[in-house]
């Protein structure tokens, strides 16, 4: 099954909720992080781990409520080799419950380097005398248009050998999005992005109509959101920016199409840290419990735009 009609299974069964994982360091429950500390010292290590223990009690305790998570790789890099051992270990949770996972990379560059990060993160990497499957192993991996129609090939290319996803960057949500994305000529760069990401992904459209080759657009621009699913209705949407970032989640309607398919919403901040509101918890017990409300919140607020 291509990964367009997996999505499309997946927010059947769950909703369209994608829950974030951004281990923010500064916001980890102080329970988890103190006690690494305590163990390990003011290490890369210690920090790592208090990293994976969150994921993987977030994981355990909304696996039926969700079916994908996001991984923003920035906050694993960030933490040097120990980083990548908790994206490693939280990508291996992840799948052994059963999440789609969707690694924001933001990845690109000229066609022979992309070829690699295509075959690092969604196929495998061939050598003389073998083959080895993607050390990653994740679903979908975003990635960056700004290099054109060559280097977003391999990364079709490799995704369309192991049914894998892709999510180009289309109409960011941060507040600068417009100073290069709507930028004219005969069409704003977004809506020229999103033209050759459907012409790219014609060959990969599903049962359910969407292409495995879908593009961001943010919930914080909602006439843009509207603009792009009227124009492209084979793009499947990845939609960051509702909580933290106030995205509109009534005008996420828009994105959708009547059947409810064709947008999958992340969440991040508002849903992992939700425990941090109640201002009596510092140490942050119970965060699991907090963000498991906050998810289930996110995915009847979304069912209830089609009612
Ligand atoms: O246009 C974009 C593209 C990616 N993101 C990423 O999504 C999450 C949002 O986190 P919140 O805490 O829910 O704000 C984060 O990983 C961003 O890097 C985005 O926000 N906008």
């Amino acid at each position: 099954m291509n990964f367009a009609d997996r999505i499309s299974l997946c927010i059947q069964k769950f909703g369209p909720l994608v829950l974030g994982l951004d281990p923010h360091i500064e916001y980890l429950p102080r329970f988890i992080l103190e006690q690494e500390l305590k163990e390990k010292g003011k290490t890369w290590e210690a920090l790592a781990q208090a990293v994976t223990l969150t994921n993987n009690k977030l994981l355990d305790e909304l696996q039926d409520t969700v079916g994908m998570i996001k991984i923003q790789m920035a906050f694993y890099e960030m933490l040097g080799i120990p980083g990548m051992s908790a994206l490693k270990s939280t990508i291996e949770h992840a799948r052994n419950l059963g999440y789609i996972i969707i690694l924001d990379g933001k990845r690109n560059d000229i066609s022979s380097t992309a070829l690699a990060y295509a075959r690092g993160y969604l196929s495998s990497v061939s050598f003389p005398g073998g083959q080895i499957e993607s050390f990653w192993k994740v679903d979908a991996l975003t990635i960056n248009p700004y290099l054109g129609e060559d280097g977003l090939r391999p990364f079709i290319d490799e995704a369309g050998k192991t049914d894998k996803g892709i999510f180009v960057l289309c109409r960011t949500s941060n507040r600068s999005a417009p100073t290069v994305q709507d930028v004219s000529g005969p069409e704003k760069v977004y809506v020229k992005v999103a033209q050759m990401v459907e012409a790219l992904g014609e060959k990969m459209i599903g049962e359910s109509g969407f292409s495995s080759i879908g593009i961001v657009v943010g919930a914080t621009y909602p006439d843009d959101l509207k603009l792009l699913r009227t124009n492209f209705p084979s793009l499947l949407f990845l939609i960051p920016g509702v909580g933290a970032q106030k995205g509109y989640i009534k005008s996420l309607a828009n994105a959708f199409r009547d059947d409810g398919l064709g947008a999958i919403v992340n969440v991040s901040r508002d849903v992992i840290f939700a425990y941090r509101e109640d201002l009596n918890n510092e140490s942050g017990v119970g965060f699991e419990k907090k963000a498991r409300e906050r998810a289930i919140y996110y995915q009847e607020r979304f069912w209830e735009l089609f009612r």
